[in-house]
């Protein structure tokens, strides 16, 4: 452990975002998906505070907030909860909290009307989580993220990720890397990020789950997971195994800016789920077999598709006016993605946004689908390995020129990760 002179510091952490391959919503009632981390990050940076407060500042959401810290005491009615147990990851329950859910709807209302969208919940999850992990320490904490709010890209899960482990680092539950020396500038271009220690990645893990349940009511534990370990992973029913794709994965996402809410979503699913259980539970079965079978073409070394008598690619389509060849497994894949689509329709998670880029992408012989909640947010569309920067142009200024706004998706990458700097 690196200690300064004056032993305080300042530490930052970033957590990715998330597309989901496969099994939103299916996922929550206990069967595979498929994940992959998103090269757009969430930093949470807490530095010393001053005068006995806790700063909260969530740029995004017009969140500010300046709260004496006896406020916060006030708060925590159980005495049990007044020690903090980094170490101990517990659950947020309003019973246990009788005063938290008034305090919070109290600020809320108080900020402005862009603050007031989410914002109660992402409040919420950090006092649990500041107060659980750090207690009552003063200091002053900033959440920022590249990411777009309740799009589908797993923003919530990165909040909560980046949060506990910035949490945890200052508690120095987690092991903080080398401090610059006292009076040595470190320039932003010269930061390091750090990988979390595995010994203490799991612990990352289940605090930000319990940040999730407060933000989400029940989710699977899919984002956070992938948020905190990174990569490309098949989750099923909290277990995760990392996958080692051969097939390159490149994708396009449009985000329809059709707001909605994760935790309203996931609540409609499961009320369909009881009044069609047996419908349903098929559904969730055929979503369970797709993404398996992702899994498994992920995991295998790509077939070049045959030619045919005159010379052309059997298994290519046409892409604008510029041929694609597919591999076989990008073909499979393609399917499967518009059998999912077809199935998270019939669940009730789709949207007229969402089906008019569906629409568009299909007529450049391209499957698309929603990613995440459904209900608007984002769109992934499938891009060959081996179509054109032309073609993926053309595409884009067609989904562009609708009114939606897309991008190619850098996915696969690392999970949350830690810097630190001295304060002198
Ligand atoms: N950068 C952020 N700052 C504050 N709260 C955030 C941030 N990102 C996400 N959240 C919380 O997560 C909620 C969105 O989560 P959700 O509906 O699951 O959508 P998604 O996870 O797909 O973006 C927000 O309303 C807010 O409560
Ligand atoms: C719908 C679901 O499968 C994914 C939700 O993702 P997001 O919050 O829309 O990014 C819920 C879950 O798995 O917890
Ligand atoms: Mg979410």
């Amino acid at each position: 452990m690196a200690v300064t002179e004056s032993g305080e510091f300042r530490v930052e952490a970033r957590a990715p975002g998330k597309v989901i391959l496969s099994g939103e919503h299916a996922v929550v009632h206990g069967t595979s998906a498929v994940a992959a981390a998103l090269g757009l990050y969430t930093t949470a940076t807490i530095r010393p505070g001053m005068d006995d407060s806790c700063v909260l500042d969530l740029p995004q959401l017009g969140v500010y907030s300046k709260w004496p810290l006896k406020m916060i005491e006030e708060l925590i009615t159980q005495p049990h909860l007044l020690n903090p147990k980094p170490a101990h990851v517990t659950s947020y329950s309003e019973s246990e909290w009788p005063q938290l859910a008034a305090f919070v709807e109290r600020q809320v209302r108080s900020l402005s009307a862009k603050g007031a969208k989410g914002a109660d919940a992402a409040v919420t999850a950090f006092l649990f989580l500041y107060t659980s992990i750090l207690g009552l320490q003063p200091a002053t904490v900033r959440v920022s993220s590249e990411l777009p709010v309740g799009a589908g890209l797993g923003s919530s899960a990165a909040y909560c990720v980046a949060l506990t482990t910035a949490l945890l680092a200052y508690s120095r539950e987690i092991e903080l890397p080398q401090l610059p020396s006292v009076g040595e500038e470190v320039s932003t271009d010269r930061k390091i990020w750090f990988d979390v220690d595995e010994k203490k990645v799991d612990l990352v893990n289940k605090w930000a789950f319990e940040g999730e349940r407060i933000i989400h009511g029940r989710p699977s534990g899919i984002d956070n997971t992938v948020s905190t370990y990174g990569y490309v992973v098949k989750f099923k029913k909290g277990q995760i195994t990392r996958l080692h794709t051969q097939m390159p994965l490149r994708m396009l996402l449009t985000n329809t800016q059709v707001g909605r809410n994760t935790k309203a979503l996931v609540a409609g699913v499961g009320e369909r789920a009881l009044r069609h259980p047996a419908a349903m539970g098929a559904i969730f079965k055929a979503i369970d077999e797709i993404a398996e079978e992702v899994v498994t073409i992920l995991q295998t070394p790509p077939e070049t598709a045959r030619l045919g008598k005159s010379g052309e690619v059997v298994s290519s389509d046409e892409c604008g006016p510029h041929p694609v060849a597919k591999t076989v497994q990008e073909i499979r894949l393609q399917e499967l993605v518009d059998m999912n689509q077809g199935l998270l329709q019939g669940i009730g998670v789709s949207h007229l946004s969402i089906e008019s880029i569906c629409q568009i992408t299909a007529a450049y012989r391209l499957s698309s689908k929603l990613t995440g909640a459904g209900g608007g947010g984002c769109v992934l569309t499938l891009l060959p390995h081996k179509l054109s920067s032309t073609s993926v142009e053309l595409v884009k200024v067609d989904i562009e020129g609708k009114g939606f706004s897309c991008f190619e998706a850098v996915i696969g990458g690392n999970g949350v990760q830690v810097s630190c700097q001295a304060v002198s």
